[in-house]
């Protein structure tokens, strides 16, 4: 997301900037009229944005609670062709709605309907980006929302707090706003909990602690849960994200100003850190720190990832659903660290069902701790086939051809092709494994069970001669083992609740 070159001549560089608004945001909880006085100061907020220089995209949901007071429904219905016929009845005039607000502002705005489908073929992912892209450069705010009439559960976001991350971090945007009805994050539902506490600043989201379990307004389909989902998304992807409410939509302008004067040449910067943010006086960047006087209007930052994941590597990660998963060893996961491409004899097992350049999760088995859950660290798209790797897995390359009869590539995955969530790229990986309950965390990263592991003896015995071999094949980085030096992984979300759900 560029900035527009006359406006960075003149000042901060302007961001790329991306609203979401939630049907809480957009249409009454109860009557599902439209929340008019929200809708137009975000729109004065957008076009005040557009004139900073920014580039603004909205993500708008709301077709389905706009469809209900059309129809005069009174609850969201549960069927789905119901709830899709009612989205397409909505949606059209909620982007009437949109138009007739900005026209009044001489704004041009452009309707984006999206599935996980078009973000899934690469080549439509791309088109998406490019058609956004134009359009910032042409002034335009793109309103963009999950295509619900066309979207089945399998092709579904689901909720547009992913969308909206998804949308951000395809565009390189700078900001992203999750505007809702609560002012931020708490620890616990400030509904149900008068004395939840706010959190303002999240600097690592893995080691956030909220309670986020319990559901929000009645017709918004996420709660705050997804929301943490789309933080983690987005600032994967290098995205500063910021819950806020949005019945105050002035406090986007607010914020990104307070943000822009943070980045600005010149503003004090915290030593030793290679972060854009959090280094302002006001904030004091812990994971759960309050603001004593804020300066800014109450709001939940979290701080971009230090190692962003973008491009084909963020497509790879999150544009594609997994279709199996490679169980790999410590040895193969340091030698994939060390940008070695994924060769047969790292592969420990496979689980599911997939195709050639098929999407499939990496998880490392630990073999000197066989108790330890195997932990997803990555995905890759595969050279093999699920039938083809569980028949050359833990063999040498050179062993392809007579296993399979032909040998399309020496290695299961091409290291292009190998994509490592945010955090394991090896050198900053430093905490232990922390379980999740269901065994999902909020990346939709799962840690699977490994079937058959040998005995811890067998196993050792099997990972000395592994890591021979692969010392034999160039694969291990010589030298730069140390005494009682092992593989260690970044400790999941703990998500208070979250578990079976
Ligand atoms: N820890 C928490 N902090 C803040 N809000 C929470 C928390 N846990 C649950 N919530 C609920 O999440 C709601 C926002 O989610 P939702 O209604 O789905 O919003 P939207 O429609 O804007 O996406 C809030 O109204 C609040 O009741
Ligand atoms: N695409 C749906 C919105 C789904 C959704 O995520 O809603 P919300 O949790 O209120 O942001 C619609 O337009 O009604």
């Amino acid at each position: 997301m560029e900035a527009d070159s006359e406006s960075s001549m003149r000042g901060p560089r302007p961001l790329g900037v991306v609203i979401k608004l939630g049907t809480s945001s957009i249409v009454d909880e109860k009557s599902h009229e439209p929340l008019l006085s929200i809708l137009t100061l975000i729109v004065e907020t957008a076009v005040k944005l557009r004139k900073d220089g920014h580039r603004v995209i909205i993500v708008s949901s709301g077709a389905i609670g706009v469809g209900l007071r059309r129809m005069d429904v009174e609850k969201r219905p549960k069927h789905l062709s119901k709830l899709q016929a009612l989205a397409a009845i909505g949606q059209c005039r909620l982007m009437s709605l949109w138009d007739s607000l900005f026209n009044h502002l001489r704004q041009p705005i452009a309707q984006i309907l999206l599935t996980r489908n078009d973000i899934a073929d690469r080549s439509r992912y791309l088109n998406a980006q490019r058609t956004i892209n134009e359009l910032l450069d042409m002034g335009v705010i793109p309103i963009v929302n999950e295509n619900d009439t066309l979207a089945v559960s399998e092709i579904k976001f689901g909720d547009n707090d992913t969308l909206s991350a998804v949308t951000a971090a395809m565009v390189h945007a700078d900001l992203l706003f999750l505007m809702t009805d609560v002012d931020c994050l708490y620890d616990k539902n400030p509904r149900t909990n008068p004395d939840a506490q706010p959190i303002e600043v999240v600097e690592d989201i893995s080691s956030l602690v909220a309670d986020v379990s319990t559901a929000g307004s009645s017709l918004g389909t996420g709660g705050m849960s997804t929301k943490i989902v789309a933080a983690r998304l987005a600032t994967s992807a290098g995205v500063t994200t910021v819950i806020t409410k949005s019945s105050n939509p002035g406090n986007i302008v607010n914020i990104v100003k307070y943000i822009q004067s943070s980045r600005s040449p010149g503003s004090p910067s915290k030593s030793g850190s290679d972060s854009e943010e959090g280094d302002t006086p006001e904030i004091m960047s812990s994971s759960t720190s309050s603001l004593k006087k804020p300066a800014i209007p109450l709001h939940t930052r979290f701080l971009p990832s230090p190692h962003p994941v973008r491009d084909r590597y963020f497509w790879i990660l999150h544009g594609l659903r997994p279709h199996g998963t490679l169980f790999i060893d410590t040895g193969c996961y340091k030698a994939l660290l060390n940008k070695a491409g994924l060769l047969p004899v790292g592969v420990v097992d496979v689980e599911g069902t997939f195709h050639q350049q098929e999407a499939v999760r990496i998880c490392v088995v630990d073999k000197k701790h066989p108790g330890q859950q195997p932990q997803e660290v990555g995905r890759c798209l595969t050279n093999y086939s699920s039938a083809e790797v569980s028949r050359i897995k833990g063999k040498h390359t050179s062993e392809i051809p007579g296993l399979l009869g032909y040998m399309d590539s020496e290695y299961v995955a091409q290291r292009e092709s190998i994509s490592f969530f945010s955090g394991f790229h090896g050198g900053g990986v430093s905490r232990p494994v922390t379980p999740v309950g269901s065994g999902v965390n909020l990346a939709g990263m799962v840690t699977p069970k490994r079937r058959g592991a040998g005995t811890p003896a067998q196993e050792e015995r099997r990972l000395e001669a592994e890591d021979k071999e692969l010392e034999d094949e160039g694969l291990v980085m010589r030298g730069k083992k140390e005494e009682g030096q092992q593989v260690r992984f970044v400790e999941e979300v703990k998500i208070v609740g979250e578990e079976g759900k």
